[in-house]
């Protein structure tokens, strides 16, 4: 059996991961490929560097374009990372008549549409089921077992990075900074973690999901994104006395007349599953109709994981060589010419319940003057929580959580309530859901 050959770019944590498992799995892999998928030829900056991977059956070398152009090498999986020189190789090798495989989210959020136009053109796939949740086939799971359903909203942690974050501040009261430096070391952070903690890598995944949910075209300029940065040790204690715990969701969802696309820190009741998602695992809520709520959840990050992922997308090419293109599941999930123009609402535009803490004077009437305000803008409140002040504090914290209210409206109440004389700073705000 004639084996098929890969060619690899990037020899970093997933490249690695991705020969590894190539070699572990071999026989089990041809037996669903039909055929052995071998990596022949190689890009790594350092091509002498120790790995964690053995690279005796293949060439290797610094050039990645020599591996795109190499007449030998059939499939090009993409692991380098970054945009610019990313899209220059994946655009090669789709001129070159290679399918690609990647990992790379912000390659497919930010010129998924139009490399899929060019691979269309030259009758060559693009995987990238590893771009989005790392080893959970969510791509697949939407693209295909959901084809049958109008899909109501998703909402998932597809960030493994912030939420081994928050999950490491929440049960072990660690610091913020070394817990990110774990993530780093262990293979989870982007290589410019401020991506993954800032919301950018989880806006990638949502824009790529939003598409394929939806079928709209990739618009990553139109995601509202919020990091894990304004969320302290004091924010998670308290949701935790409220019943809530704190997650970095990426959620979409039709809002009036469009669909609502956000990343940003959510208290989501403490019984619910995706509240109890922890460390590097994600997980992804679907809300179809007919089928109702299905999750997928396991490993979003690190080698073994997203190879897992990578690995899928090649058996999945390999078993497609035979198929006319015109066959092929489509990239979006809906056939490209029938993608649709339905906008993506501004978050004003949002429904959402709040949580909200802020520094008051510690005197009578403070609380009525709050509360005040979001009566008048007719918003309710759900809980208020006004602690003891600390020792010598002129200041007491409130946190107060709302019933769900339009974006726009809770705006302006913040704006009224942080104008008060008796409020001191600004409020944290963090939405909450209840995902029913
Ligand atoms: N680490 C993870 O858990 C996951 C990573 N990803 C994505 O996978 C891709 C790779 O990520 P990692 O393996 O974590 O990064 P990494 O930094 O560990 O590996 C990238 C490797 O590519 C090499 N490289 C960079 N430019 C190159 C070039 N021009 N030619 C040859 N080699 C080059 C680097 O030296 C490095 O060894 C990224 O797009 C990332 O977003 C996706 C899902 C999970
Ligand atoms: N940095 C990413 C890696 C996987 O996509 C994360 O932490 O989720
Ligand atoms: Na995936």
């Amino acid at each position: 059996m004639q084996p098929v050959k890969v060619g690899l770019l990037g020899l970093g944590t997933v490249g690695g991961g991705t020969v590894n498992l190539l070699e572990r799995n071999r026989d089990e892999i041809t037996r669903r490929a039909g055929r052995p998928i071998d990596v022949v030829h190689a890009a790594a900056r350092h091509p002498d560097r120790a790995r964690t991977c053995s690279t005796e059956h293949m060439r290797l070398e610094y050039d990645a374009f020599a591996v795109v152009d190499d007449p030998d090498t059939e499939i090009i999986v993409e692991l380098i990372g970054g945009v610019d020189l990313a899209k220059e190789l994946t655009l090669r090798a789709i001129e070159r008549g290679k399918h690609v495989v990647t990992a790379n989210k912000a390659l497919i959020a930010l010129h998924g549409n139009e490399i899929f136009a060019r691979a269309r053109d030259n009758g060559v796939t693009v995987g990238f089921e590893a771009a989005v949740a790392g080893g959970i086939p969510i791509i697949k799971a939407v693209r295909e077992g959901l084809v049958g359903n109008r899909i109501e909203w998703l909402a998932g942690i597809i960030n493994g990075t912030s939420n081994f974050i928050l999950s490491e501040m929440l049960y072990a009261g660690r610091e913020f900074g070394e817990v990110l430096a774990e993530a780093q070391r262990l293979g989870y952070a982007e290589a410019d973690p401020t991506f993954d903690v800032e919301g950018v890598d989880a806006a990638h995944k949502l824009t790529i999901l939003a598409s394929i949910a939806f079928g709209i075209p990739l618009q990553f300029d139109k995601v509202h994104m919020e990091g894990i940065g304004q969320i302290s040790t004091d924010d998670v204690a308290y949701a935790s006395e409220l019943g809530f715990r704190i997650k970095h969701l990426g959620i979409c969802r039709r809002e009036g007349d469009g669909i609502g696309l956000r990343v940003h820190p959510t208290l989501l009741p403490e019984r619910q599953l995706l509240a109890n998602v922890d460390g590097v695992m994600n997980a992804v809520m679907v809300n179809a109709d007919p089928l109702g709520p299905t999750l997928y959840y396991g490993a979003g990050a690190g080698a073994d994981p997203t190879a897992s992922a990578v690995v899928a997308d090649l058996v999945d090419v390999v078993r497609e060589f035979t198929l006319e293109p015109e066959n092929r599941v489509p990239y979006l999930a809906f056939q490209s010419h029938s993608l649709s123009d339905e906008p993506v609402v501004g978050m004003e535009a949002v429904d959402t319940a709040y949580y909200l803490r802020l520094e008051a004077q510690d005197e009578p009437g403070v609380l009525a003057e709050v509360t005040g305000v979001l009566s008048q803008a007719g918003i309710s409140i759900e809980a208020v929580i006004q602690k003891q002040p600390a020792p010598g504090a002129e200041t007491v914290p409130v946190i107060l959580l709302t019933h769900r209210v339009r974006e726009s409206k809770m705006d302006a109440a913040c704006q009224a309530i942080e104008a008060l004389d008796a409020v001191h700073g600004s409020l944290v705000r963090i939405r909450v859901e209840t995902l029913a």
